[in-house]
């Protein structure tokens, strides 16, 4: 394919994804005479929610669970001999961090008789607390937990009050989520009841059937409640198996309380922050992006719905969709992006009224899996790799060119920073994405100079993206010149074709600017950021209601 005419050159400098806005960040209070804040973390986006563990974070009540524990397993160890007839070793404070601190209370019986070679059967959680199972000596410790708490009561940490207190002054939502049952009791010996927006504790966890801490699904319930995704979200953990929870999770900052000598473990499960007490962190507030266009005062394509699809009484649309964040919900890792059945649905029916293409960033027989529908036009790697009905199959006449040094550049990538917990290398046929969002905080710096020197030593654009660094050839092209091609390919440059494009990604800003006074752009966003794009949506279920109109107004046309 050729490029067609002299378009724009580059959409905009988009930067980091700038989704900031009236959203708030956590650093560690700087020490230097002057007090400032410093450079802005180029990667610093801000968060909307706070999630927090409550024994060990807001109630010093973790030693009375650890002492718990040790009253149960040094009784438990002392009465048995291990099979060549030698005492077992007592329960110590290292048994407590590895194998219990942090986790659902059975479970934690679980891992750490698993530690000693100990079968049990599991028995019931009606078990009576002298029996020996995993139950009973779960509700055994759980009776000690109690008699602790009534006879010392509940010790709260000022600072971390304080700080959720100020957060909630300041308009962010916060929730509690804890493995423990008792944290209502807590909470409300504590006098702290109502503290939170949200609660997933022990006792909630196991009604909707949650997997505990160190898997992330009780904080990605909490999130999901408190309407706010998890890469604008803040984890506050003092257990090794919570900050693991929050970094599986992809949520946007890690922030772990060392109060017990465990920061570099807490690194190690991808921590980004370790302090040793709530009161060295001070919150920052992220300023909205000033002076340019920004989304959030756009209006809303779902209530111009209407006018909108009042202009496709006359004309056609051409309608061309981004995939990741626009069709499926941005999500932990590329694989887990499945759309679903009913958006499917949806562009069946719509590609039966108009052209249907989908533009993304993906390999394109990637995306292609992934939506699963013939008749569609897909085109991948950003717009280089491009095929449709009919034949249609084209990619970018120089792209080939570089196909060694995208290899060159993928083995330079996984030998620099393939060892980086959580990177994720995504190789498209013309592309290769670095994903970094299940990445420690502390370790982006290290990999976007990895992706800026593959980039430079292989002749390779690097662009950036949601929690990615992309590098694709350094050629003219992207998502809008690919656009304009397939309307020229398509036969779609006549007079009663109206473009429209929806994306919500720095990439697809390319194809705003390429339809701009042309087309309609629509941008997914629940922020303010700066677009050339007319309209915004925001989320993809706003997209698929968008859609679901639209099709249904060609459909009546006829
Ligand atoms: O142009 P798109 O279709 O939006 O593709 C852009 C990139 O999307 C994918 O990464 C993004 O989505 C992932 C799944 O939600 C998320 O984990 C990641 O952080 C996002 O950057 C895809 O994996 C990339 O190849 C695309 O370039």
């Amino acid at each position: 394919m050729r490029p067609q005419g002299e378009k724009r050159a580059s959409s905009l400098e988009v930067g980091q994804s700038a989704d900031a806005g009236h959203r708030w960040t956590a650093a560690k209070r700087r020490h230097s005479k002057a007090m400032s804040p410093g450079p802005a973390d180029p990667h610093e986006e801000g968060y909307a929610a706070f999630l927090f563990d409550l024994d060990g974070v807001v109630t010093n009540t973790a030693q009375l669970h650890a002492a718990a524990w040790k009253q149960l397993f040094d009784e438990f160890l002392a009465q048995r001999t291990n099979r060549r007839g030698k005492p077992y070793r007592a329960f110590g404070e290292e048994d407590y961090r590895r194998f219990i601190d942090g986790m659902p209370r059975y479970e934690g019986v679980r891992s750490f008789l698993v530690s000693r070679k100990i079968s049990l059967p599991h028995g019931d959680p009606a078990d009576p607390p002298d029996r020996e199972t995993i139950c009973g000596l779960g509700n055994r410790k759980n009776r000690f937990f109690q008699e602790q708490l009534a006879d010392s009561g509940v010790e709260v940490f000022e600072t971390s009050v304080a700080f959720i207190r100020e957060l909630r002054r300041q308009g962010v939502k916060t929730a509690l989520v804890s493995s423990s049952k008792n944290a209502s009791a807590v909470l409300d010996a504590a006098g702290l009841k109502g503290i939170f927006d949200v609660r997933i504790d022990g006792v909630e966890a196991e009604r909707l059937s949650l997997a505990g801490k160190p898997r992330p699904d009780t904080f990605l319930e909490a999130a999901r409640r408190l309407e706010t995704p998890p890469q604008h979200s803040v984890v506050i953990e003092d257990a090794i198996a919570g900050v693991a929870a929050g970094r599986a999770g992809g949520f946007g900052l890690v922030i772990g309380i060392d109060r017990t000598g465990v920061a570099a473990a807490m690194k190690a499960k991808g921590a980004d922050i370790v302090v040793e007490d709530l009161a060295e962190l001070e919150l920052r507030p992220i300023p909205p992006i000033q002076n340019h266009q920004t989304a959030d005062l756009l209006p809303d394509a779902l209530s111009c719905t209407a006018g909108i699809c009042a202009l496709f009484s006359k004309k056609r649309p051409a309608v061309f969709l981004d995939y990741d964040g626009t069709l499926t919900p941005i999500v932990a890792r590329p694989e887990l992006a499945v759309l679903s059945a009913e958006m499917r649905g949806i562009l069946a029916d719509l590609a039966s009224h108009c052209h249907v293409a989908i533009v993304s960033g993906r390999d394109r027989a990637e995306v292609a899996r992934l939506v699963g529908l013939d008749g569609l036009v897909y085109a991948g790697s950003h717009g280089f790799d491009i095929a449709g009905p009919d034949g249609l199959h084209e990619e970018h006449e120089g792209a080939s060119a570089f196909l060694s040094a995208l290899d060159r550049a993928e083995a330079l990538l996984q030998a620099e920073i393939g060892d980086i917990e959580g990177v994720l290398l995504e190789r498209k046929k013309f592309a290769i994405a670095v994903h970094y969002r299940l990445v420690a905080r502390r370790q982006i710096t290290r990999i976007k100079r990895a992706a800026e020197t593959a980039a430079e030593r292989h002749g390779l654009r690097q662009t950036t993206g949601k929690k990615v660094f992309e590098l694709r050839p350094d050629l003219d092209w992207d998502k809008g010149k690919a656009v304009l091609w397939l309307l020229s390919a398509l036969d779609l440059e006549a007079e009663d074709v109206v473009p429209l494009y929806v994306g919500d990604d720095d990439t697809d800003e390319d194809a705003f600017a390429a339809l701009s006074g042309r087309g309609i752009g629509i941008l997914v966003t629940n922020a303010a950021r700066h677009t050339l794009a007319q309209y915004k949506l925001s989320d993809t279920q706003a997209v698929e209601q968008f859609l679901g109109s639209l099709s249904r107004k060609l459909a009546r046309r006829g």
